[in-house]
């Protein structure tokens, strides 16, 4: 009899997360780069969750100017507060995410004072961070050619997904919204919460060879993050009048 790894409640994450915080630095040759257009411009500095991140995301954040510190799964909050970036990453990771309690409660410090990115496993802490269930999927999903609508802009993209989990799209509290659906099974693919500058997907935008459909993600997360640094600039200039 075949036996499998029973991963349901285990924390998967503290053994491939990384021990000590360290300044990302892209070593990508730029002929690598699919839409360089991008590069330039204002540099933001965002604290990445590694729960066990994938480079790709590293390196597409940095090709949008972002200068990013990974931090280990168990960085405390207060520290990363004290870095005061424009926003924050959480990354992709195996596992159970609710077997991670520690990681939902970080995430809880963090959401509503900076802007926040979730990916797959950062997505689904972010669900349970809000107030809302995650669950284990009969046969997850895997593969690069999943359907998402997105809700926002009502285009389909086709993505790339690798998750066992999802966040329960009916235990999200009131202003909490879905914005992505997978179309195969009309689970929750995306969510956010304006009121707290908070995105996420449960899915790879970071997709290498692709598709590159979902790329617009970390367009989004920039955008979010300038306009709350921008808000802040003029509350700032306000305040001396
Ligand atoms: N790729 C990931 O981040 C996986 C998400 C999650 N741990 C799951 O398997 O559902």
């Amino acid at each position: 009899m075949v036996s499998y790894f029973n991963f349901a409640g285990v924390d998967l994450i503290s053994g491939v997360s990384c021990k000590a915080p360290h300044d990302w630095v892209d070593k990508t040759n730029t002929e690598w780069e699919f839409n360089s257009s991008k590069r330039g411009g204002e540099a933001f500095r965002v604290i990445a969750y590694d729960f066990g991140i994938k480079h790709n995301i590293l390196k597409r954040l940095a090709s949008y100017g972002c200068k990013i510190t990974v931090v280990p799964s168990t960085w405390p909050a207060s520290e990363t507060l004290k870095m005061k970036p424009d926003g924050v990453l959480f990354s992709n990771g195996p596992g159970d995410p609710s077997a991670v309690p520690y990681a939902v409660e970080t995430v809880k410090e963090i959401i509503g004072k900076v802007p926040a990115f979730g990916i797959c496993m950062g997505h689904q802490l972010l669900g349970l961070a809000l107030g809302g269930k995650t669950f284990k999927m009969k046969f997850g999903h895997h593969g690069g050619n999943h359907p998402v609508r997105n809700l926002c802009s009502g285009h389909v993209e086709i993505s790339a997904q690798n998750h066992n989990y999802a966040v329960d799209s009916s235990s999200l509290p009131e202003g909490v919204e879905v914005t992505h659906v997978n179309l195969n099974d009309g689970s929750c693919a995306g969510l956010a919460y304006p009121a707290q500058n908070i995105m996420s997907i449960q899915y790879h935008p970071e997709a290498s060879p692709g598709p590159h459909d979902s790329d617009y993600a970390f367009r989004e997360f920039i955008q979010l993050m300038k306009k709350v640094k921008v808000n802040s600039r003029v509350m700032a200039a306000l305040s001396f009048i």
